[in-house]
């Protein structure tokens, strides 16, 4: 088994390329399916859930390629309609695959999807989306099954913001005769990635990003061509780290303009940032104070997956923060392994009070993605040795992210243990 070994506490200086986006190159192959011919993914990175998802492709029948950080996809050999359950149980994404199926044969089954445990994670407006453009479903022994060979577009609307059942309505509304319209969907800049593809695609797309998306279905879609987007919770991951060690830090292949809490989260705590086309600083020379009151939200509030990140380095400031998360119900497990590390964070209920004050090395493990990532950004941060162990979940959403801290300026290496 794997493991992070850091020796932490000295500041970092350093540069580092921002890779792909996890959570748009995700919804990205899923679409893939939809076209006659062979598409070209840019900038997609090599992650095991990127892997998860072109295994699902390949048992398609798809034939996928990989050159560098290009990934091509070409369904025309396609065959059956059934995800194998162990890539479905790989990763909350696999169940994007379901709206394109539905939309290119009328037919999908598959189990339920995996996923970072964070608390209860339904698709039941995945499922609702699916019924309400024409789709019957049926569920047996764990297993889920979507009919509709004459999807028929409509308007839909979601009672939250869901990222995934948004991507999943696109995608099934593609092959859907006539017009559907989103109301309330979520307007993360993944969406709008989806539809910078589908347009790629030939389809009829709009309104990704605001608070209606309206896709004129059933039309033949090409092969497209596409460069993911850069991942903004991996640039905020290296803000982070740098904010817990102190020093400076570039980071190349974004201007953070997906990031604006973030980044405004990190100079109300005491950072410098700055932006360049293609390019984002971060300097902190004095303490790291706290953030006061902090409340996650769908775009463009606080991004969910960057709070513990956030969470980790103000841990280890010496600031006063209060934490509210609204996404997700368990989404602070993390902050065990935090306090191993010498934390004061104390969880109630969705929040969280964090007292910063210096943080000493320890041996944690992660339980999940962003919750692995935010341990190893507080061991960057405090004072002697630590490792991280539990590095599949890191390894779902970061491309080395080892190699990436060392780029910054971090003591930390990968080693595998007993
Ligand atoms: C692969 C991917 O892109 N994952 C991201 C996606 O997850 P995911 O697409 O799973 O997140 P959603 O936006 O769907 O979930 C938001 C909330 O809606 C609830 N919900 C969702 C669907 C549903 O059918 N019923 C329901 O009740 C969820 O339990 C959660 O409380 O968006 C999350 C919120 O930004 C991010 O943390 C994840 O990193
Ligand atoms: C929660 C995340 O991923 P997933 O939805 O794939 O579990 C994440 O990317 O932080």
């Amino acid at each position: 088994m794997d493991y992070f070994a850091v020796e932490g506490g000295r500041p970092l200086e350093g540069r580092v390329f921002v890779h792909g986006a996890k959570n748009s190159a995700l919804p990205l192959l899923a679409a893939t399916l939809l076209a006659d011919g062979e598409s070209v993914l840019h900038n997609c990175p090599d992650l095991t859930d990127i892997s998860a998802a072109l295994g699902i492709l390949s048992g398609l029948g798809c034939r996928v390629r990989r050159e560098g950080a290009t990934v091509m996809v070409d369904p025309t050999c396609r065959r059956g309609h059934t995800i194998p359950d162990e890539l479905m149980g790989q990763m909350r994404a696999s169940v994007l695959f379901l709206g394109s199926l539905l939309a290119r044969d009328g037919e999908a089954v598959a189990c339920w999807p995996g996923g970072c445990a964070l608390g209860a994670r339904p698709i039941d407006l995945h499922i609702r989306a699916f019924q309400a453009l024409g789709a019957q479903v049926r569920s047996w022994n764990g297993r889920l099954s979507f009919y509709g060979p004459r999807l028929h577009g409509r308007r839909l609307a979601l009672p939250i913001p869901s990222v995934g059942a948004t991507e999943n309505a696109m995608l099934a509304a593609c092959g859907a005769q006539g017009i559907t319209v989103i109301d309330n969907p979520a307007r993360e800049p993944e969406i709008v990635d989806l539809q910078g593809f589908l347009r790629s695609m030939g389809a009829q797309v709009s309104g990704a990003g605001t608070g209606e998306i309206t896709i004129q279905g059933g039309c033949r879609l090409h092969a497209g061509e596409y460069t993911v987007m850069a991942d903004r919770i991996v640039a905020a991951t290296y803000l982070c780290a740098v904010a817990a060690a102190g020093g400076e830090g570039e980071l190349l292949g974004t201007q953070g303009e997906d990031l604006g809490p973030v980044l405004a989260a990190l100079e109300a705590a005491g950072c410098e940032t700055g932006r360049a086309p293609n390019r984002l600083w971060i300097r902190r020379r004095g303490p790291l104070g706290g953030v006061g009151s902090l409340c996650t939200g769908p775009y463009p509030a606080f991004p969910t997956d960057a709070q513990p990140l956030l969470a980790a380095a103000l841990a280890g400031g010496t600031g006063k923060s209060r934490i509210t998360e609204t996404i997700f119900d368990r989404r602070f497990r993390y902050t065990e392994g935090l306090c191993a590390m010498g934390a004061a964070i104390q969880v109630e209920g969705d929040t969280a009070y964090i007292l910063g004050r210096p943080l000493h090395g320890a041996q944690v493990a992660a339980t999940d993605l962003r919750g692995g990532a935010a341990l190893t950004v507080a061991a960057l941060g405090a004072q002697g040795p630590s490792r991280i162990w539990g590095l599949d979940h890191v390894d779902r959403g970061y491309e080395g992210l080892e190699t990436a801290l060392a780029a910054l300026g971090g003591n930390i290496r990968r080693e595998t243990g007993p």
